[in-house]
């Protein structure tokens, strides 16, 4: 097996229009799409607009009427339907997994049918077994029956990620998952993408699951039409018109704080100290600040206690132990909707953030997070304003 993954490559859909024949309106309509190498592009839409047409066609599992589908610069109608599909990565809902065949049968289906030796493709599935998370010596003589649906979904993307194609495909694939499965699910997707960099084009009809895992986003709406391709803050904070609004339904703020990590947003910078300070001098930094208080670290600049102005008056020599110790901690990788769930249970209205090893980054407080929302949201206006008017000022 290659030390390196084939990373993704890039996907077009030019003027791409499927009809089926019986007539009415097309499944898929004069669709543009630009689908950047190496990103998680996500289809969705509810049940009908064109989602599963439009993404089969990439892998030719249905043949466009007309129009372009090109993949890394050559067109598929050029490409051998059966080498295009050993290229292209396909999960499907319910994995789809042979119940006759082991797992092991089931994730070497396509390195067999590129003849790859028996040796290579035992070390192929136990690699991949490993990379979805689960034991390769437990699972792999097991049957797709005595799986859970997660754990068969997972033997899909190892199935899917066998010959190392740069291309996924997935339809659907956590839409029968209960949800705390689910939510791992994508968690760990997000993970084996930080690795490995695949192009991954997603379909869903649940939008929380687009926002979550989405570089961009096809909002698609019947027939077979894409009505906005954004980033998912622009989406949030710019919908293109009523139908994406109601498609977002309530709650677009709630979804941004989720989307939003802590070390995403600028942080307050409150003065801080080792316990060693000089208490006179931390004194003097307190009142230049104007906050009225001060963070007391230990050696390794992580947090310990929050240390007042009146608290350190007639204070000679070091800090010490003055001050309140602090009763709780931000992660950076926090998300916002996290940070914020803990402000509200904090004792102080002020939480330090800690960044690597636990040392003081800066700290939090409901209305830095509250104009840290206000600021992305104009900030993606402003994008949005300047894209639809290039050349005006700035
Ligand atoms: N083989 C087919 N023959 C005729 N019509 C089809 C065929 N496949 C899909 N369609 C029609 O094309 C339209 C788009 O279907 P498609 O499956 O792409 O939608 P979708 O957005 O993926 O829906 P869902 O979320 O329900 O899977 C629908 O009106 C569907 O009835």
């Amino acid at each position: 097996m290659a030390d390196q993954s084939t990373t993704g490559v890039p996907i077009e859909l030019r003027k791409v229009t499927k009809a089926f024949p019986g007539g009415g309106e097309p499944a898929v309509r004069e669709l543009d799409l630009n689908i950047p190498a190496g990103e998680i592009v996500v289809l969705v839409g509810p049940s009908g607009c064109g989602k599963t047409t439009t993404m089969r066609m990439i892998n030719r599992l249905i043949e466009p009427t007309s129009g372009d589908i090109v993949i890394d610069g050559r067109s598929s109608h050029d490409i051998d339907p059966d080498r295009l599909r050993r290229n292209i990565g396909y999960v499907i809902q319910q994995a789809g997994l042979f119940p006759h065949m082991t797992v092991a049968a089931n994730i070497a289906q396509v390195p067999k049918m590129l003849g790859w030796d028996r040796a290579r493709i035992a070390e192929r599935v136990d690699e991949l077994l490993t990379l979805v998370g689960l034991d390769a010596e437990a699972y792999r003589d097991t049957f797709p029956r005595r799986l859970s649906g997660g754990q068969q979904q997972r033997v899909g993307v190892a199935r899917a990620l066998a010959a190392d194609p740069p291309v996924l495909l997935m339809d659907e694939p956590f839409g029968a998952l209960d949800p705390i499965s689910r939510e791992r699910l994508q968690d760990e997707l997000l993970g084996l993408q930080d690795d490995l960099a695949k192009t991954i084009v997603f379909v869903t009809h649940d939008i929380d699951e687009a926002l979550k895992i989405g570089d961009h986003i096809a909002i698609m709406k019947a027939p077979g039409h894409i009505v906005q391709y954004a980033t998912p803050a622009e989406i949030l904070t710019n919908p293109a018109d009523g139908y994406v609004e109601q498609f977002l339904g309530a709650g677009s703020s709630m979804r941004l704080l989720r989307l939003t990590k802590v070390g995403d947003i600028e942080v307050d910078q409150v003065p801080y100290a080792s316990e060693d300070a000089d208490a006179a001098a931390v004194l003097v930094e307190i009142e230049r600040d104007g906050r009225g208080y001060a963070l007391i670290t230990d050696g390794m600049r992580r947090p310990l206690r929050w240390v007042s102005a009146e608290q350190l008056q007639g204070v000679e020599g070091p800090v010490g132990s003055a001050g309140d110790a602090i009763t709780g901690t931000l992660g950076h990788r926090m998300t916002l909707q996290d940070a914020l769930e803990a402000l509200l249970n904090a004792d102080n209205d002020v939480v330090p953030v800690v960044g690597r090893r636990r040392a003081y980054a800066g700290a939090l407080s409901l209305s830095t997070v509250q104009n840290a929302i206000q600021a992305i949201k104009t900030r993606e206006r402003e994008r949005r304003l300047h894209r639809n008017h290039p050349g005006g000022s700035g």
